[in-house]
């Protein structure tokens, strides 16, 4: 309907075009007119109009990057360079900056969230106020980037936030960033070579391909401000058209191979086992075989059935919530926290590293800090399992703060990179975080000595 009004309102015989609308619903110019009168009449219709057709690629994007250099003035300086091509509402600093709080599982993250879209795609925007809610937001995933931005100041050069943002980001598996050389207009061209030098270098350091980021330099100062257009809006709009080509559109989940947290696990006389749950990602038919992981075990079945709402259906899709019924298992063999997926495609694991957010008390969390094996509660997709902490680089951590931690498990369960997870002491959620790194698994005299130790301390635990 949008598109027909659209079309309608945007005929005019003294511009001599016409707007047709095309089966996919795009809008396509079937005569070509001068572009600034197309944007005045685009602008009038947006003006105008409030409704939104979602007819490009969505990717998420944010900035990162060290205090001050520029992060929020790059992100309002986006949307007035795209609002000035009708591509995006113009945010002004101050309502990007004074972002409401956000309460993603008792953490409270200031985190302004901007949409606007290029002529390939539609983008949704992060930007903190903060480092501590940069930290938070990127390992909760509050908003989860499908590639960053980074801010490095020219007039300062890589500082120990840029660091410590992009160690981050390449952990949980961030894989595509893009940088932006602020305040070009403050800087001269020597120091802005040196500074470009040293982000290639650390980008390699950090793992990333150093010699072929893009790297764009200009003012987002100048940019807002509408002053100098080559250090300007002409850098502005370079480092989008490096953003849309350097950060590949997602994969669908839908193009995953499946896998099912399980949920419940049912008996139904005549039928035969019925596995419940949402399906995470990929898409589930019947007939399809698959692999049941989980508390130790690995079992091969086949899915002969998938029903939604008490109705059968030939496919699942990710996110729906449904009953696959199996071949030869018996309810007994299957438990919740077990992962059903495409074969070969899932592991269980017992060791592994994580960057892990410790919540504070006013969020939540204990007051007191924790030191290496303390025992704690890892809560993941479906499952949960007892798991010994330790902290490779500090001696302790405090409630607000963010560590490495490396974690035990007392039996194997399905972990993937990037999987996120929370950590529970008794009923209280002492932090969250997402899985860095898969290591090998314990072998078997480790594994005995964790439960040994887990014995010994549940005893000491019921002594007092
Ligand atoms: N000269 C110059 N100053 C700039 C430029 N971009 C930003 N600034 C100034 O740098 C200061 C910090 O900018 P912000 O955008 O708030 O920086 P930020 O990275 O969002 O800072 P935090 O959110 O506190 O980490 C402000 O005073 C800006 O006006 C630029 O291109 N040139
Ligand atoms: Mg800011």
């Amino acid at each position: 309907m949008a598109t027909i009004s659209l079309a309608k309102s945007l005929v005019n015989p003294a511009l001599k075009f016409v707007l047709k609308q095309s089966h996919s619903s795009h809008l396509r110019c079937s005569v070509i007119t001068p572009v600034s009168s197309l944007n005045i009449i685009l602008k009038r219709h947006y003006a105008e109009k409030q409704v939104f057709e979602r007819t490009k690629p969505h990717c998420n994007v944010g900035t990162i990057g060290h205090v001050d250099h520029g992060k929020t003035t790059l992100t309002a300086a986006i949307t007035k360079v795209l609002a000035d091509l009708n591509l995006a509402q113009k945010k002004g600093y101050s309502d990007i900056d004074n972002a409401p709080e956000e309460k993603a599982r008792g953490i409270t993250i200031n985190v302004a969230h901007v949409e606007y879209q290029t002529e390939q795609r539609h983008y949704g925007h992060t930007d903190c106020p903060g480092h501590a809610d940069y930290i938070k937001n990127m390992i909760t995933g509050t908003a989860q980037m499908d590639g960053a931005i980074l801010v490095v100041a020219a007039t300062d050069g890589v500082m120990p936030q840029t660091r410590e943002h992009l160690i981050l980001a390449k952990q949980i598996g961030i894989q595509h960033v893009v940088v932006f050389i602020n305040k070009v207009d403050a800087a001269d061209q020597e120091m802005v070579e040196l500074v470009e030098m040293e982000i290639r270098e650390l980008m390699t350091e950090m793992g990333y391909d150093g010699d072929n980021i893009p790297v764009v330099k200009g003012s987002a100062l100048c940019a807002l401000e509408g002053k100098s257009p080559e250090i300007g809006s002409e850098a502005i709009s370079k480092l989008l058209e490096q953003v849309d080509s350097f950060i590949p559109t997602p994969i669908r989940e839908l193009d995953k191979p499946f896998l099912m947290p399980v949920e419940s696990v049912h008996s139904i006389p005549g039928r035969g086992t019925v596995v419940t749950g949402r399906l995470h990602r990929g898409v589930l038919k019947k007939g399809t075989e698959c692999e049941i992981v989980g508390h130790g075990k690995v079992m091969k079945t086949t899915v002969t059935g998938v029903e939604m709402f008490h109705k059968t259906l030939d496919e699942a899709q990710a996110g729906d919530q449904l009953g696959a019924l199996v071949r030869a298992i018996k309810r007994e063999q299957i438990k919740r926290g077990m992962v059903m997926a495409k074969p070969g495609t899932v592991k269980a694991h017992d060791n592994i590293e994580a960057a892990v957010y410790i919540l504070s008390k006013e969020e939540g969390g204990r007051a007191k800090p924790f030191t290496s094996f303390i025992q704690l509660q890892m809560f993941s997709m479906t499952w949960d399992c007892a798991t010994q902490v330790s902290i490779p680089e500090k001696e302790m951590v405090m409630p607000g703060e963010d560590a490495t931690l490396h974690l035990r498990l007392v039996k194997p369960m399905v972990c993937e990179t990037g999987q996120r997870f929370t950590l529970r002491l008794g009923d209280m959620t002492l932090g969250t975080g997402v899985i860095t790194k898969i290591n090998n698994n314990l072998s078997e005299e480790d594994r005995i000595k964790l439960l040994e130790g887990k014995k010994a301390r549940e005893k000491s635990v019921a002594k007092k």
